[in-house]
C-alpha cells in the first residue's frame, strides 16, 4: 500500500484562507499588514523565491514591497536599510533572504533586525525566545512543519523524533518545537556513524539535509511519518527532496512531496507570522 500524502499545498491554502480573513479584519481598522522582502543580488534561485513570496503577501491582500540592492552593497550600507525599515509602520516584518555575499556578516545583519519585526525567527532574541518556550516568532519552515503533523492529525507526545541536519534555520529549531510537543528527539548530522541505525528508530522523521535523495528505504521504519524538508534540483534540473520518494512510498505511513510539502507551509507561516507582528500595532 502507497504512503499517504501530507498535501502542503492544500494545507497552505486552507491556512492562508484564515489568515486572509485576520488581514481583512486588520484593514477595517486602518492597518494593512507589510513585509518587506531584502534581496541582495541577483542569485536566480533568490529571486524566485522572493517572487513567491511577494506574490503569496497580494494575493491575501496584504502590502510587500522588495529592497533589491547590489551584490557589491557593503555590509554598512545593507545595515543602514534595515535600521530605516526597522523604523517604518507600514512595514511589520522584515526578512532578508539569505545566503548573502560573502563579504557581508549574516549574524550582523539578522541581529540587526528588530525582534518585533522578524517574521522568519532567526535573530538571536527571537531563537532564545523559542528555546525558553515563550511566545515569540517561530522560524518558517519548523512552524509550517508543526502545523502539518497537526492538521494530519500525527500525534507528536512520547513519538520518537529523528532529524537528519542540524542547521540554524530549520534541524535546530525542528527539534526543539518537536521537543516541546513531548517527543523524544534525536538530532543527527554529517558526522553522525550508521546514520539508518537511528533513522530506523523514528516515528516522525525530519530529513534537512540538502542531498537529493539522500534519505533511502534503508532509512525508514515501517509505518514512520516521513517530512521532507530538501529543496534540492537532480540531474535533470528537476526540484526534488532530501528523500527518494518512490524508494519511501509504501513503507512511511506519511510523506510529504516535493514540491507541494513543506514549502508551501514555509511561505504560509511567513504570511501568519507577518499578520501576527501587524495585530500587535493595533489594540
Ligand atoms: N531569510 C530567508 N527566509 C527563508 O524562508 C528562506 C531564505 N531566506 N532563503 C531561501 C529559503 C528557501 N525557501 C523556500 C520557501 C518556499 C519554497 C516553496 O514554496 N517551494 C515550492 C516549489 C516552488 C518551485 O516550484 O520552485 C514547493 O516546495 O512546493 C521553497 C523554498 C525559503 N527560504
Amino acid at each position: 500500500m502507497s504512503s499517504a500524502i501530507i498535501n502542503g499545498k492544500e494545507i497552505g491554502q486552507e491556512i492562508r484562507g484564515s489568515v486572509a480573513k485576520q488581514v481583512d479584519e486588520l484593514k477595517a481598522k486602518g492597518v494593512t499588514p507589510g513585509l518587506a522582502v531584502v534581496l541582495v543580488g541577483d542569485n536566480p534561485a533568490s529571486k524566485t523565491y522572493v517572487a513567491n513570496k511577494q506574490k503569496s503577501c497580494e494575493a491575501i491582500g496584504m502590502y510587500s514591497e522588495l529592497i533589491a540592492l547590489p551584490e557589491t552593497i557593503s555590509e554598512q550600507q545593507l545595515l543602514e536599510h534595515i535600521r530605516a525599515l526597522n523604523e517604518r509602520e507600514d512595514i511589520h516584518g522584515i526578512l532578508v533572504q539569505l545566503p548573502l555575499p560573502k563579504h557581508i556578516n549574516e549574524d550582523s545583519v539578522i541581529a540587526t533586525i528588530s525582534p518585533d519585526k522578524d517574521v522568519d525567527g532567526f535573530a538571536p532574541i527571537s531563537v532564545g525566545k523559542m528555546m525558553l518556550g515563550q511566545e515569540t516568532y517561530l522560524p518558517c519552515t519548523p512552524y509550517g512543519v508543526m502545523k502539518l503533523l497537526e492538521h494530519s492529525g500525527i500525534e507528536i507526545a512520547g513519538k520518537h523524533a529523528v532529524i537528519v541536519g542540524r542547521s540554524h534555520i530549520v534541524g535546530k529549531p525542528m527539534g526543539q518545537l518537536l521537543l516541546q510537543k513531548d517527543a523524544t528527539v534525536t538530532y543527527t548530522h554529517s558526522k553522525t556513524p550508521d546514520l539508518p541505525s537511528f533513522t530506523k528508530q523514528a516515528d516522525i522523521l525530519i530529513a534537512a539535509v540538502g542531498r537529493a535523495n539522500f534519505i533511502t528505504a534503508a532509512h525508514v521504519k515501517e509505518g514512520a511519518v516521513v517530512i521532507d524538508v530538501g529543496i534540492n534540483r537532480d540531474e535533470d534540473n528537476h526540484l526534488c527532496g532530501d528523500v527518494d520518494f518512490a524508494a519511501v512510498d509504501g513503507i512511511a505511513s506519511h510523506i510529504t512531496p516535493v514540491p507541494g510539502g513543506v514549502g508551501p507551509m514555509t511561505i504560509t507561516m511567513l504570511l501568519a507570522n507577518t499578520v501576527q507582528a501587524a495585530a500587535k500595532t493595533v489594540n
